[in-house]
């Protein structure tokens, strides 16, 4: 039995991510954090301070060496990951990687093929899928409580936080909603339904109160296997439509708002000829917390991470797609 609370982490980029939840999550599991990389040593330096990490690099490779570091966390701006994630393979560390996994399908395979060959441990930070709420959903629809499923719609919408605006709204390879939110409901949609994408349609634009270089809104429709049909409603530039995910099948519907969220929040109600009612949702715990345990038991030849390379490959694969489409007004196969 891997002893979770023993493995040790390296962080590559000082992000905000790393600080709100990933070092939170780190901590409540009781695991050493060595040391963070990150591009700017007087921006490292006060996040080392805050978060009460001992060592600052600001050369990746000199964190790479480091004896006393099991695995990385990378959260450093989406187009760097690949190349982090390599080197830390190199180094024989175990990769917990930020989504999106990559900006190009070609290159979230490559990290993948990579991380196998080197026998290093990758999972993508998805943290959705390892929420109470969308495990009760899973159970639901596999157990046939929807009868057989015909559609999901996912609606992932809000105002992108200010602090949050810089890159995402820039026009560099890794911008934009649709590889920030999109892998998202890609992620939380094959792993609801258990099914595959195979086609994607979709329509993207920049109409927000704030300036966008890339798209801040995006609706999009995917078809899985067994022709299930499903939207993907994405807004940074929405302040009041709250998140939603339904999935309806033929003997009942699921609906269940506000769980596409960084907290364990939303509620789960089941629909159908009985009436309506509520799911009840027990342990709720830490989405964060899970991925990260699941992800040190898999380093440690235990379990599978819950979103491994390849899944997030195909969730990015589903992004790309909708941008493709997008441009070409052409539907785009999978
Ligand atoms: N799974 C989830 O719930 C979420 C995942 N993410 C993902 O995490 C990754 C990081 O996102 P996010 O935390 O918003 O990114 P940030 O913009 O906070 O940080 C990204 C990088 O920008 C640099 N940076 C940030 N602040 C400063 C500063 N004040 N001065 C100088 N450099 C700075 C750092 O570079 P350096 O690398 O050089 O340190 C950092 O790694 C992305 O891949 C994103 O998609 C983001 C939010 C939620
Ligand atoms: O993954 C994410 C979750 O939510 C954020 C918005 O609040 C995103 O922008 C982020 O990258």
């Amino acid at each position: 039995m891997t002893d979770v609370a023993l493995f040790r982490w390296g962080l590559v980029g000082a992000s905000d991510i790393a600080d709100t939840r990933v070092i939170p999550a780190i901590r409540a599991l009781g695991q050493r954090i060595s040391a963070v990389s990150s591009g700017s040593g007087y921006h490292a330096d006060d996040f080392a301070a805050r978060n009460g990490i001992p060592s600052v690099h600001t050369d990746l490779a000199e964190l790479l060496a480091r004896d006393d570091i099991d695995g990385v966390y990378i959260s450093s701006v989406n187009e760097r990951h690949l190349d982090q994630a390599k080197a830390a393979a190199t180094a024989g560390k175990h990769v917990l990687c930020e989504k999106p996994i990559a900006v190009t399908v070609s290159d979230a395979s490559a990290m993948t093929d990579f991380c196998r060959d080197r026998g290093v441990t990758l999972a993508i930070n998805h943290h959705l899928p390892a929420m109470e709420t969308h495990r009760k959903i899973r159970e639901l629809v596999a157990s046939g409580a929807i009868g057989r499923p015909l559609s999901v719609a996912i609606r992932n919408t809000g105002l992108l936080p200010e602090h949050l605006a810089g890159w995402r709204l820039g026009s560099g390879p890794g911008a934009g909603i649709v590889l920030d939110i999109a892998t998202h409901d890609a992620s939380v949609t094959e792993h609801l339904l258990g099914l595959r994408p195979v086609e994607v349609a979709a329509v993207t634009v920049a109409h927000g109160e704030r300036p966008s270089e890339s798209a801040d809104t995006s609706v999009a429709v995917v078809r899985y296997e067994n022709d299930v049909i499903a939207s993907f409603h994405d807004s940074y530039a929405t302040p009041f439509a709250r998140s939603l995910a339904e999935v309806h099948g033929t003997a009942g519907s699921i609906r269940a708002p506000e769980i596409m969220t960084p907290d364990p929040i939303g509620e789960v109600s089941l629909v159908d000829a009985r009436g309506e009612r509520r799911v009840d949702v027990e342990d709720r715990g830490n989405a964060y917390e899970r991925t990260i345990r699941a992800f040190v038991a898999a380093s440690g030849g235990e379990g599978a991470p819950i979103v491994d390379g390849e899944t997030a490959t195909r969730a990015l694969s589903v992004a790309t797609a909708i941008q493709t489409s997008s441009r070409s007004g052409e539907r785009v196969r999978l």
